[in-house]
């Protein structure tokens, strides 16, 4: 077959507009929040029924058998988290969820899809915003038909970095995560941001707004379909002690260029967060 995954890329862009307009609808009416692993560890009625159509949706159109499903709210309910060579599908329902809570408006679905632990495409529906960013492996990164291309600037001082807080407080935690951006912005850079989806953040790199994202403690659904999405728009993926980049490692620098992802690598302060595909599966987020 000349190209095998064309049809499922087509069912992903449409699967997550659909996701999309059930969260916008849901974003119109009370919240209610449940909480994860800590207070401000968010989840809603709408994350796990957004999953539940994802995953159905998908499992009908290419069989239960064949595919593999990874999804954030499935995870957190005991199911595996381990990415084999079978067709895997990798799926944040609403990443953002504590800005869906509070009506920030930057809630993204992100649908991702690997063979052979490769991803082949990537797609993040910014449902608030309406904007649809995809990408497919070799074949370029797009925002609404638009084609996307990262920022060529190379000097570290020019440039915007995105971090996020996490949902750990542990003081030692929290202390690290600080130090390094006051670091970070006293190289000196032009601004730190965050848009509070990691799904967006990989976006905003991908489009040029930004110089980089890069955070510990996010999973492999929050920053899959970014990943295709920012690697096909020109940009690096990289560990955040300066090797490869590991899907499952919970860790992440994304940029624009490997000058300004290396740069910022000199600055951060690792901090330890258990793998993804740790053999012991907890509640954990
Ligand atoms: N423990 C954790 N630490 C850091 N980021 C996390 C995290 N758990 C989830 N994230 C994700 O990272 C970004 C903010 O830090 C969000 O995309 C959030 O996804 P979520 O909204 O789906 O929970
Ligand atoms: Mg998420």
């Amino acid at each position: 077959m000349e190209d095998p995954w064309q049809e499922a890329y087509d069912f992903a862009v449409e699967v997550a507009r659909g996701a999309g307009a059930v969260i916008r609808k849901a974003a119109e009416s009370e919240i209610k929040v449940s909480t994860k692993s800590s207070t401000v560890d968010l989840v809603t009625k709408t994350d796990e029924r957004v999953e539940k159509i994802i995953i159905g949706s998908l499992k009908e159109q290419f069989g239960e058998g064949t595919h593999c499903f990874i999804g954030e709210e499935s995870v957190a309910n005991g199911e595996s988290c381990n990415l084999t060579d079978k067709p895997t599908w990798i799926i944040d329902p609403v990443d953002g969820t504590t800005n869906f809570v509070h009506g920030f408006p930057f809630v993204a679905v992100s649908i991702a899809f690997a063979v052979n632990k490769q991803l082949e495409f990537g797609v993040i529906y910014s449902c608030l915003e309406d904007k649809m960013y995809r990408a497919r492996r070799g074949k370029g990164a797009f925002c609404d038909d638009e084609p996307l291309a990262v920022s060529d600037v190379a000097d570290i001082h020019k440039s915007i970095i995105i971090s996020e807080h996490g949902t750990d407080r542990s003081p030692e935690k929290v202390k690290k995560i600080f130090s390094t951006m006051q670091k970070i912005l006293c190289i000196p850079v032009h601004g730190l941001r965050g848009s509070g989806t990691a799904a967006t953040n990989m976006c905003l790199v991908a489009s040029g707004a930004v110089e980089a994202f890069f955070e510990i403690g996010i999973h492999c659904w929050d920053i899959a379909a970014g990943a295709v999405i920012v690697k096909e728009a020109g940009g690096v993926l990289l560990d955040v002690d300066g090797g490869p980049f590991d899907l499952m490692s919970r860790r992440m620098v994304s940029a624009n260029n490997e000058t300004i992802a290396r740069r910022i690598i000199k600055e951060i302060e690792i901090f330890d967060s258990e793998r993804d595909d740790a053999p012991v599966q907890k509640k954990k987020k």
